[in-house]
């Protein structure tokens, strides 16, 4: 099969041939580089309007060249159709268009960071593996699961090349911004930034003005760049390494353009070697924007009989990766290992009775009826972040779990508390996680305690399904690390939406869950009585004044934070 691709949602006019049956991905590209500034969306679309055409046209003379002379021999044509600048993807959707009718052959609508994403599975050979994309306008973490690529963490603002791209042009360097802080943190020392991280989100927003601020107060810009990269990779790396833990999978694959820095491939290859899972990045023409990874999708969708008739193949700009029919792929097949047959040093999972367990930030080793977790130095990390990070967690997690015993909430007695080893001695608690013994009952009974957690003037910070341990009705809480005092309703809902997310990324069913959990929190934190559907009553409020952490989680989800 050969399939021609095209790219063009934002910066990169590219065109591809990709032939299924050699292996050969021929792409030919024209990069939009602003004199000035960030990417003018009309300039970009202009560019497009001159460079497209040629793209395709030196594609189609490589088409013919290897055909023997006998016509394009060319079986469809998959097009970027979202997410992008509205004018950009409007220009690639026509020449489509108009493509596939003059060679008669079918139309294949991609999505661009699906194929970001594909392009690893391509390469790496891997079955299921979680993605990281860090492209320029986003950031998050894919899984598959029941037929979709799920969103298992991605950014609250911006994308992660934009973070970086808007410090570049604080300090007057042209765009991209990437490679000339890759360059100048070389020379670097590291300068400490903010560190975001809640369960598998993340903002940037807070260490860009940081890092502007200590540009403007004359910290020298290579040490800023330097703190940037350390900072901002050892977010990446660390969610990635949570989810790698929340799923039980051992394969990892990165995609986008910042993936092209060789310090956030060297972090995130150390992580996966740590933890015995498998890491592949592809060549950096593929991680960039480009048409081929376009064509490669292309033709697995052509194979699954999946293409776009003209009427229906209008472009959309906030196209997100989980609303994509994932016809290429058998639904049975998930990110989510049978956590009987995973690996155990991979998925986190206990075993009581002497054991060790490794968690996504520690190692958990179980003596007689206590725990002692240990927050191990993270290599990949600098050790000054990396000490940093160890003693805050360790002195929050003592402190607010039993500050969340005091609220009502069952959590594990604090035996002992070392902040400076990053050591803390629990009881041991509970028979599973609450992963793997998920019931409506008990994401009621959650949502009760995340409730309370928050009446007490606190979040949770990372509760997912692995950091709560069940025992019959009871329900603990674990591992409050990345919790901290806040009253802010943003911050409770997203204490929410960590929780669902866990849920949707690893329950067949997560609805009734979802809904359960609801109804807990409303019942505690409205008072509601019982039997309330956590959704309606949600409804109910949102015409009311007061806005609730349930109101604002409906926000949280809806958001497109592509910026
Ligand atoms: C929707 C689509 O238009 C968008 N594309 C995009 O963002 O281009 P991409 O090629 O994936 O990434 C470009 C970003 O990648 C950054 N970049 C390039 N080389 C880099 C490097 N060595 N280190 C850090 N960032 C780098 C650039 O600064 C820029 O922000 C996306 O995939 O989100
Ligand atoms: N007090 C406890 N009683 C019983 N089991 C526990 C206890 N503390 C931790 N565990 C088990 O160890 C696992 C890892 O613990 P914890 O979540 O605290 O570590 P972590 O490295 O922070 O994990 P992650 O970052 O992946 O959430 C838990 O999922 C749980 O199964
Ligand atoms: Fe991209």
């Amino acid at each position: 099969m050969r399939i021609v691709g095209i790219e063009g949602t934002a910066w990169a006019a590219s065109a591809a041939l990709f032939d299924s049956e050699t292996g050969e991905v021929f792409i030919e590209s024209d990069p939009y580089e602003p004199d000035s500034g960030g990417i003018h969306p009309r300039e970009a679309a202009e560019h497009m309007g001159d460079a497209i055409p040629e793209v395709v046209s030196t594609v189609l003379e490589r088409a013919a060249e290897t055909n023997d002379g006998d016509g394009a021999g060319v079986d469809g044509v998959a097009f970027s159709r979202g997410p992008g600048l509205g004018p950009c993807l409007r220009i690639v959707g026509t020449a489509a268009r108009a493509l596939a009718q003059t060679l008669d052959v079918p139309l294949l609508g991609v999505n661009h960071m699906v194929a970001h994403l594909e392009i690893g599975r391509h390469g790496s050979g891997f079955d299921s593996p979680v993605c990281l994309n860090a492209s320029g306008a986003n950031a998050h973490l894919l899984g598959y699961h029941n037929g979709r690529y799920r969103v298992l963490g991605e950014t609250m603002d911006t994308g992660v090349g934009n973070a970086i791209d808007k410090f570049t042009r604080h300090v007057g360097w042209t765009h991209p911004g990437g490679p000339k802080v890759e360059e100048a943190a070389a020379e670097g020392d590291y300068h400490d930034l903010p560190y975001v991280v809640k369960g598998m989100d993340f903002s940037f927003s807070g260490i860009m003005s940081a890092a502007k601020d200590a540009y403007d107060d004359g910290v020298p810009v290579e040490d800023v760049c330097r703190g940037l990269q350390e900072t901002i990779f050892a977010m990446l790396t660390e969610v990635a390494e949570r989810a790698l833990s929340l799923t039980g999978t051992d394969e990892l694959v990165l995609g986008g353009g910042v993936g092209q820095n060789a310090r956030l491939r060297e972090m995130l290859a150390e992580m996966c070697e740590q933890r015995g899972a498998e890491f592949y990045a592809p060549e950096p023409r593929f991680l960039r924007d480009n048409a081929g990874m376009i064509a490669v999708l292309g033709a697995r969708m052509l194979a699954a009989g999946d293409t776009l008739s003209v009427p229906e193949s209008a472009v959309d700009p906030n196209f997100r990766p989980d609303r994509v029919p994932v016809t290429w792929r058998d639904d049975e097949e998930s990110v989510a290992r049978d956590p009987a047959t995973a690996n155990p040093s991979a998925t986190g999972a206990t075993a009581p009775g002497g054991s060790e367990v490794r968690g996504a930030e520690a190692t958990v080793t179980f003596e007689a009826d206590s725990v002692v977790k240990r927050r191990v130095p993270k290599t990949y990390r600098h050790p000054e972040l990396d000490d940093r990070l160890r003693t805050e967690r360790t002195r929050a997690e003592a402190r607010l779990t039993s500050l969340a015993r005091r609220a009502g909430v069952p959590t594990p007695v604090v035996r002992d508390v070392d902040p400076t080893e990053g050591t803390i001695v629990f009881q041991y608690v509970g028979e599973s996680d609450l992963a793997e013994a998920l019931t409506a009952e008990r994401c009621r009974t959650m949502g009760e305690h995340l409730a309370a957690v928050h009446g007490a003037g606190f979040v949770h910070g990372d509760p997912t399904t692995r950091n709560v341990r069940v025992d019959g009705d009871r329900v603990y809480l674990l591992d409050f690390g990345l919790g901290y005092h806040t009253g802010h309703v943003e911050d409770h809902a997203m204490d929410l939406h960590v929780f669902e997310q866990s849920v949707e990324g690893t329950a067949d069913e997560p609805e009734p869950l979802c809904r359960a959990f609801e109804a807990g929190y409303a019942s505690v934190a409205r008072g509601d009585d019982g039997d309330v559907d956590g959704r309606r009553s949600a409804h109910r409020t949102q015409s009311g004044d007061d806005e609730d952490a349930l109101t604002r989680l409906r926000q949280v989800e809806g958001r497109g934070r592509y910026q």
